[in-house]
């Protein structure tokens, strides 16, 4: 599967000089966002995970779909004043921006295996916040998942202690 052709690139998208990489193509044809489960879900269950955990918003639609296959369960990470109850939180920077990520405090038993599943891996901001309220609440982060990385970002520099799949690079 060439996944490649599946991402749309759009130049100064949300803002001027960002090269914005969208997914929606991919998730609307079926065999192309089939397969992406399919190896994303051949790797969480290689790496015997318990849960899946994803950030708002397209870390679900890559997630659950995961998650329902392996017949485990899904945690949403959210951003600030979305979880109805008591939240761990974290700020971070991403590549356009700041924010504020939170997990509901009883969402990860301690010692449960995570696999974090988003789009995509830019400067890693995201998914070092999501790292940090996983372990904050005693879960082993066992993998990461990504459709996109995007190299130049140094995402990976951040994430050096974990074992990372993408299905594509640029
Ligand atoms: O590696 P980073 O620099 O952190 O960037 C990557 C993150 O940015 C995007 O999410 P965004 O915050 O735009 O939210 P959305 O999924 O709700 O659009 C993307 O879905 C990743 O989660
Ligand atoms: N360039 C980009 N395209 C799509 N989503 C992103 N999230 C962070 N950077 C992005």
């Amino acid at each position: 599967m060439n996944y490649r052709d599946y991402i749309a690139i759009v130049k100064d998208f949300p803002k001027e000089g960002i090269v914005f990489k969208d997914i929606t193509p991919l998730l609307q044809d079926g065999p192309a966002y089939q397969s992406a489960i399919e190896e994303f879900t051949n790797y969480a269950n290689r790496l015997h995970a318990d849960v899946i955990v994803g950030p708002e918003a397209r870390g679900f639609v890559v997630g659950c779909p995961i998650a329902t296959s392996l017949k485990i369960g899904f945690v949403p990470v959210r951003k600030k004043g979305k979880l109805p109850r008591e939240t761990v939180e974290a700020t971070y920077g991403k590549e356009y921006g700041e924010d504020v990520l939170c997990l509901h405090r009883d969402a990860i038993k301690p010692g449960q295996k995570v696999v974090i599943a988003d789009d995509l891996l830019a400067t890693g901001g995201t998914i070092s916040a999501t790292i940090e309220l996983v372990e904050k609440l005693g879960g082993i982060v066992v993998g990461l998942c990504f459709l996109i990385e995007l190299t130049d970002l140094n995402g990976r520099e951040k994430l050096q202690n974990y074992e990372i799949f993408t299905l594509m690079e640029n």
